[in-house]
């Protein structure tokens, strides 16, 4: 029933009505496309041949109608001609749309009158905008061409222009607005209302994005601040890690050591030989070793040094005052008097050789009984005038602790975490001068803290004298090779190295600031520790003042070459000579030591002992030798790099066969302390310097200016800086030390340096400065048949070195052959006839 309802309703006689209308819709949407395609192909030209061709034209195939360029041909020319040309240019387009859409909505069957207003809307709009564009084409010449405008539309352009001129823009400017408002959306009210809609939801976005911004910054912020909090926790187990860890790499040391020293009792494996590469390297990679695991350490280093501080007091003004925790070190703990000579006695009878006798103790100039007071109104002052100058500055400090110590006091100041500590530094001049201090140091940040250090001179210095260093048990008890203790350090502990694994020293200070007293310092503690069969000095004091004093030991514990008559170096020539006989001394001691299958001295020497090492073949036991320059400066002045190269060689290779150097100078200039210098000297101290150009020059960087002098020190050994208050040893008191040893017996003359042979080329005239022994070496080396060092040491009963010169004056006068390393020397003169003959003539050559 309904199937036949919808078949017929709204059939007419023959199309049925919706058909018609779909097919009335097909038929103007393309009379609307039709439109669209003349308009589009206009061609101003087009219009002129349109109106040459003849309407019989139109069916002749050979008229020229083809030259019609329109696509809708001579039809499409005229259609466009008006509509473009004669009306509203390209806009016109706007009509063949506004057909096309009532085109569609009879398709659609839809009532087309909706589309009344839509019309009226869109024809006005065309006519608007082609006036529009009319007029910038007649009065802003864009665009150029009157055909997007069309005729009507600049004239209605023209005729607007000249009623109301300038305003005629303005005027079709709103009108354009309103139609566009008018089309988007026709009740002006709601487009206001939705225009205001859209700006209040754009506002609303943008405080949103702003807000999400902000919570994003706060998140990343307390992200950031979770992470340092992190990083921190994770620092301090991993230094706690590290400790636990050393602790165990020193007890599997011990243990492994054990081991080794068991294993090697029962069986001793042949080893090779080692090159001395091998050794330099070997040796130069314990030194890297100690210092990484310095450098591990350094980190736990304040932990350990507050560990011994003792709170003196905690100054706390105001309520709203900081308080400032005061701690002063305890001091090392100092050992019987009679210890240290005790224990000497006994390493004195060990050494057979000679009797020798250690200085006592009581040598010693002892400290006065009362030590300095904590000042602690000074430090309350201190305190006071930097918080002021910090906080005018706006730099909030949330805790404050002071380390007396006997030349400065560190104030170690907490800064707010929002603080930045370079901002602290940048006013170390300020607190300077309102602290009217001589130096002021800033550590920032203090190694291994998030605190800056402020070291602050006291206004009375404590003296740290040499007696309170030695006789502690730290040096007492020591067991290290080549011990020296140069002082306190502000936590009152006294500094202590062992030479033999700096292995150099390079010294800088200005005049005055107390240099000689800081050699004077490391002498006297080798000398209270060594035995002068271990140890010699070769002294070079080119200021011919400062070292005269040991002259008195020289028997005793100086190398000198074996030509010379002064043991204490004071000319360049002799420097520099000495220097080179030091590195020949070097270069036979590496041949002893490979010789011998042993990585170091200290090894060689343990192994000579046991009787292990043949003395034929040269062996003999080898002291340490510490060479103490006094003046860098006028060596490197007069004789440049003839004393830099040998300096550097001994620097660079010396370490594992015990030759030490400890250089000063007052001008830390780099024309002095050069840089194959520095390089090879690791281990430097500064003493008070002239400016901060001189700090960087010795310590790389600067402070050593900001100290106040009389042995105030910084001593740096590439892992990390200490301030140290050097100690005080006399004149008097190393003039008694020095009778005391030189008194006694001694060797027979000074250790001797090897002789440095002509390198010209020219054998040195063999009867120039000939030893007494000389015809007495002869003969016993002519009946031996054997030229060694060692068989004149035993037959002559001399020493090495006098031995050793014997043979290289043998050697010159044509009785022995050349050096031959492990094996002793050929005798070139078959008996003692030939020999008497030899020697007659090289009387009559002297005659
Ligand atoms: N550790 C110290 N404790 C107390 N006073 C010291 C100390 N060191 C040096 N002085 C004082 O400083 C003075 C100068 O010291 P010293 O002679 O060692 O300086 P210097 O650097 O060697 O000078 P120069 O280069 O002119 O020889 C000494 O006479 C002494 O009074």
């Amino acid at each position: 029933m309904a199937k036949k309802d919808l078949n017929t309703s709204g059939k007419t006689s023959g199309l049925d009505a919706n058909r018609k209308k779909e097919i009335m819709g097909i038929i103007v949407i393309s009379i609307a496309v039709l439109l669209g395609l003349s308009i589009l192909s206009y061609n101003p030209e087009d219009y002129q041949y349109a109106r040459s061709i003849s309407f019989l034209d139109l069916f002749n195939p050979d008229a020229n109608s083809r030259l019609v360029q329109n696509w809708l041909g001579p039809v499409g020319a005229y259609i466009s001609h008006y509509l473009v040309h004669s009306l509203f240019g390209y806009t016109s387009i706007i009509l063949a749309l506004i057909v096309g859409y009532h085109g569609w909505h009879i398709f659609r069957r839809r009532d087309i009158r909706e589309l009344g207003w839509l019309t009226v809307l869109s024809v006005w709009g065309m006519i608007l905008l082609s006036t529009f564009i009319g007029w910038l084409n007649a009065h802003a010449s864009f665009p150029d061409d009157s055909i997007w405008s069309g005729t009507a539309g600049v004239a209605i352009a023209q005729v607007l222009y000249n009623i109301t001129n300038i305003g005629s823009i303005i005027i079709l400017s709103v009108l354009m607005l309103i139609t566009l408002l008018m089309f988007v959306d026709r009740d002006l009210q709601k487009t206001i209302d939705n225009m205001k809609l859209w700006m209040e939801n754009l506002q609303e976005k943008l405080d949103e994005r702003r807000a999400a911004r902000q919570l994003r910054k706060e998140e990343k912020a307390k992200e950031r601040e979770e992470r340092i909090a992190q990083k921190r926790a994770e620092q301090e187990k991993k230094k706690e890690e590290q400790a636990a860890q050393k602790k165990q790499k020193q007890e599997e040391k011990e243990l492994q050591k054990k081991e080794i020293a068991e294993a090697e009792s029962e069986e001793e494996p042949v080893k090779p030989a080692p090159s001395i590469d091998e050794i330099v390297e070997k040796s130069e990679e314990q030194d890297r070793e100690k210092r990484e695991q310095e450098k591990a350490e350094a980190g736990t280093l304040d932990t350990r040094q507050r560990a011994t501080l003792e709170k003196e007091e905690e100054i706390d003004e105001d309520e709203d005052d900081i308080e400032v925790s005061v701690y002063v070190g305890k001091g090392e703990e100092q050992a019987d008097e009679k210890d240290l000579d005790k224990m000497n006695k006994k390493k004195a009878k060990e050494v057979p050789v000679i009797k020798y006798k250690f200085p006592k103790v009581d040598l010693l100039d002892p400290p006065p009984a009362e030590g300095n007071e904590v000042d602690l109104e000074e430090i309350k002052e201190n305190k006071r005038i930097i918080l002021d100058k910090l906080k005018r500055h706006k730099i909030e400090i949330v805790g404050i602790n002071a380390i007396v110590g006997p030349t400065v006091t560190l104030y170690e100041l907490e800064p707010a975490p929002d603080v930045k500590i370079s901002k602290i530094e940048s006013y170390s001049n300020d607190l300077k001068m309102a602290t009217a201090s001589k130096g002021l140091r800033m550590l920032s940040p203090i190694p291994g803290k998030s605190a800056v250090g402020i070291e602050v001179p006291n206004s009375t210095r404590e003296t740290v004298y040499i007696k309170e260093v030695i006789n502690t048990k730290k040096f007492v008890e020591t067991d290290m090779t080549l011990p020296v203790a140069f002082g306190k350090t502000i936590e009152n502990e006294v500094f202590m190295i062992d030479l033999t694994k700096m292995p150099h020293l390079l010294i800088a200070g200005a005049t005055g600031s107390g240099k000689s007293v800081g050699i004077n310092t490391i002498i006297t503690c080798l000398l209270y520790k060594c035995h002068p069969d271990n140890l010699k000095f070769v002294m070079v004091d080119p200021k011919k003042i400062e070292l005269s004093l040991y002259r008195n030991i020289q028997n005793h514990f100086l190398a000198m070459l074996p030509d010379s008559d002064e043991p204490i170096i004071t000319d360049t020539t002799k420097a520099q000579e000495t220097l080179e006989s030091l590195c020949k001394e070097m270069d036979d001691r590496y041949d002893l030591l490979k010789m011998a299958m042993v990585r170091d001295i200290k090894s060689y020497n343990e192994k000579f002992k046991t009787g292990e090492l043949d003395e034929e073949l040269g062996h003999r036991h080898l002291p340490y030798i510490v060479v103490i320059i006094d003046e860098l400066a006028d060596l490197m002045m007069t004789a440049g790099k003839q004393i830099e190269e040998p300096i550097a060689r001994l620097a660079q290779l010396a370490r594992a066969i015990g030759i030490h150097l400890v250089v000063a100078t007052q001008r830390p200039s780099v024309n002095v302390i050069t840089g194959t210098i520095k390089a090879n000297f690791p281990a430097r101290i500064a003493y008070q310097v002239a400016s901060k150009v001189d700090s960087r020059t010795i310590l790389d960087q600067g402070g050593a200016d900001q100290l106040i002098g009389m042995g105030d020190m910084l001593f740096n050994n590439g892992t990390g800086m200490v301030r140290i208050q050097n100690a005080f040893v006399s004149t008097e008191e190393v003039e008694k030390i020095n009778t005391f040893i030189g008194q006694q017996a001694g060797y027979k003359e000074p250790f001797h340096l090897p002789i440095i042979k002509d390198d010209t080329g020219d054998i040195p005239d063999p009867l120039e400065d000939i030893d007494e022994y000389f015809e007495a070496a002869a003969k016993l080396v002519v009946i031996h048949q054997q030229g060694s060092v060692s068989l004149l040491q035993r037959k002559l009963k001399i020493g090495y070195n006098r031995a050793g010169r014997i043979i290289d004056q043998l050697f010159n006068a044509g009785i022995v052959g050349p050096y031959q390393g492990s094996t002793a020397r050929d005798v070139l003169v078959q008996d003692e006839d030939e020999l008497q003959e030899l020697l007659d003539n090289l009387d009559e050559y002297e005659g």
